[in-house]
């Protein structure tokens, strides 16, 4: 029967609709759709890693070979600058990786690029990020309002999903503005943590000093709602708990949950309740299009996609002679993207909807010239702020816990979390965030979130597991992380190059590259450069005071390192939260892919619906942002 997906040799399902990519973007459009009674396939090139129970720690969950895709990508065409960055990924002669910078590469090392992970699996990038999950600031939804027109975008609309989809876990039952009884579970630490850290307590105690905090609340100040209600949220400097999309025993929450939970869910006859099917290992290749009607728009009609483990070139166990299987699907309704900011735009330029010149050099037939197909990558700007303090950090082991291993073979600390306890059931030492506004705010709203860890510092990416020529941190590091909101870069872009859907796109963020954004960001940044040796110093004995370690400054001055900050921040930024790759706009924005109903402009029948529609980074996390979108879409879809 149509829609229940059968698989075998039916070559050409048909189906309500088809979603492509499972993540936070794709995820619960397509729950909702399958709720209201659409037949609805989901499409997702990876597979269901569920049974890892990795995917469901926070502590241990990093991206795996068997999760995600690897890119690499630019964040600069002028050469001479991309080479500074010293986290860039190499390749060696004898097929090792390493990581470096280009003045220190070995010879025989050939450029990668800036490594950039993203989850390729059932439940998307939800399943291998951090799971920090911050609202955007108020301004970045009633923005999108402001520029399409559309005054259902709005702060009050988002504030209205959250309360629908968020199952809180860190504040009283009938807080305002909280939903408690939604799927996306959220939990925050409960301040008993900080007990055990003496010293990154007194560390926050000299951070709150900075904006003029009682040192002596910094307790209490750990347990604040980042999240909360109130209007002048985005204004207010200071520390808060950093929250998380995990269950009340820390418990990884993603699109995968509901998704699974969707298809399990059965009539009392037993049959499945929802007409929703999932093919994994199915790499959508191209949009199709009904192009024939004269003076019509093209129709988006279907989705031809391969079949088979793999397929795509980023992804770790890629084999070239796997060729997988070609198969189409027929959406009598529309065709959805959901397939993230590299792949959504990569999808559209292969489907001949993109900019023409760019399809031209692929001998891609133009259906629709979109010059923003691609356009106005954009991301946060991302880079520690280190600092080496008088003697290690102290933290009280707590007696009744096991001692992990952290992944490695018979690891107690498992064990534990599949009962709901130990240390991998509770918070980490990373739920804390520090909101702060430079001298270069461009809004006047707070310009950075930080949060602090000790004995290491968070200096981006590369494929952990397989390199060894990172050093050691210095024993009493301090990594503040630094996380900048509303960045003014718009220049990055995704461009195919090929016309072989397997071939991952060029990526390049083409960072600062506006003058005078990129004053507005660098001098940011060199503020919060200023600020960290302020702390730092500031920090008492015997901790203290903290040697400022980074960004590297030659001079016991600070006002002399202001120059060479920006130069430092240039060289190092890195980020893990694209967007923008098809944003949505105003009619008479000629970048803008999707309207504010996320259709795709010349088209008719084919929606973006994930981190590719923001026009600009929503706050400093995009993942819950992304999932409320999800939620936006699904409405506007099923309105009609
Ligand atoms: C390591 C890491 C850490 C992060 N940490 C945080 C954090 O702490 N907080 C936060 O807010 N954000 C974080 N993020 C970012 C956040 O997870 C993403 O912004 C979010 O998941 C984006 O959702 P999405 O639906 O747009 O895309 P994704 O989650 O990337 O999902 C896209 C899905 O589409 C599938 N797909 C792609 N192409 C195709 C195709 N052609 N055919 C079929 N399927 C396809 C992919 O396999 C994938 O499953 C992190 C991301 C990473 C990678």
């Amino acid at each position: 029967a149509p829609g229940n997906g059968g698989g075998g040799s039916n070559n050409d399902d048909v189906y309500d609709y088809i979603v492509v990519g499972s993540g936070p973007g794709g995820g619960p459009l397509t729950i909702n759709l399958a709720k209201a009674g659409h037949s609805v396939l989901l499409l997702e090139a990876g597979d269901d890693q569920t049974s890892d129970v990795t995917t469901h720690i926070l502590s241990l969950g990093i991206p795996l070979p068997t999760n995600r895709w690897d890119f690499f990508v630019k964040m600069y065409s002028d050469e001479a600058q991309a080479l500074k960055n010293d986290h860039l990924t190499w390749k060696r002669a004898d097929g090792s990786l390493w990581v470096g910078n280009g003045s220190a590469a070995p010879a025989d090392a050939s450029l990668l690029g800036v490594y950039y992970p993203r989850g390729a699996t059932l439940g998307g990038s939800s399943v291998i990020n951090a799971a920090g999950a911050v609202l955007p600031s108020r301004s970045d939804w009633d923005r999108i309002g402001q520029i399409t027109g559309d005054r259902s975008w709005s702060n009050a609309k988002f504030r209205s999903i959250l309360k629908r989809i968020e199952d809180n876990h860190y504040l009283p039952r009938g807080t305002p503005g909280h939903g408690f009884d939604g799927y996306l579970d959220i939990n925050g630490n409960d301040g008993t943590l900080w007990e055990n850290q003496p010293d990154l307590v007194n560390v926050f105690r000299s951070m709150v000093s900075t904006v003029g905090g009682n040192p002596n609340d910094v307790i209490q100040m750990l347990k604040r709602d980042i999240n909360n209600d109130s209007p002048n949220r985005d204004k207010t400097q200071g520390l808060f708990g950093l929250p998380f999309h995990v269950n009340e025993t820390w418990a990884r929450f993603s699109s995968r949950d509901t998704i699974r939970s969707t298809i399990a869910a059965k009539k009392p006859n037993g049959s499945p309740k929802y007409r929703l099917t999932l093919k994994t290992h199915a790499l959508a290749t191209k949009v199709l299009f009904d192009k024939k009607k004269p003076g019509k728009k093209p129709v988006a009609t279907g989705i031809e996609y391969l079949e088979g483990a793999s397929l795509y070139s980023a992804d770790p166990r890629y084999n070239p002679s796997t060729t997988g299987t070609k198969r189409t699907a027929t959406a009598r309704r529309e065709v959805i993207l959901s397939a993230g900011v590299f792949n959504t735009p990569q999808l559209l330029q292969l489907s001949g909807v993109g900019p023409a010149a760019l399809l031209s050099r692929f001998n891609i037939p133009l259906l629709v010239d979109l010059p923003g197909v691609g356009a106005r990558l954009q991301d946060n700007q991302e880079l520690p702020l280190v600092g080496i303090a008088n003697r290690p950090f102290a933290s009280t082991p707590i007696p009744s816990d096991p001692v992990c291993t952290f992944g490695a073979p018979g690891d107690p600390c498992i064990a534990a979390f599949q009962n709901g306890l130990g240390p991998y059931a509770r918070a980490g030492i990373n739920s804390n965030a520090f909101l702060w506004k430079s001298n270069h705010s461009a809004d006047g709203e707070n310009d950075f979130l930080f949060f602090s860890f000790p004995n290491g510092a968070f200096r981006g990416f590369w494929p952990f597991e397989a390199v060894s020529n990172i050093p050691p941190e210095a024993p009493g590091t301090i990594g503040v992380a630094m996380v900048k909101l509303n960045p003014q870069n718009t220049a990055g872009t995704v461009k195919i190059r090929s016309s072989n859907p397997r071939d991952t796109p060029d990526i390049n963020f083409e960072m600062f590259s506006d003058p005078v954004g990129s004053e507005v960001d660098l001098g940011a940044m060199a503020d919060a450069a200023a600020w960290s040796r302020e702390l730092f110093t500031s920090v008492p004995a015997p901790l203290g005071p903290i040697r400022p370690a980074e960004p590297k400054c030659g001079s016991s001055v600070p006002s002399e390192c202001r120059q060479g900050d920006k130069q430092w921040m240039k060289d190092q930024t890195f980020g893990h939260h694209a967007v923008g790759t098809a944003a949505m706009g105003g009619e008479r924005d000629a970048m803008a892919v999707v309207d504010s109903k996320f259709r795709v402009r010349g088209v008719e029948g084919l929606r973006v619906v994930d981190g590719s529609v923001f026009p600009r980074p929503p706050g400093a996390f995009p993942v819950l942002a992304t999932f409320m979108v999800s939620e936006k879409a699904a409405e506007v879809i099923l309105e009609g």
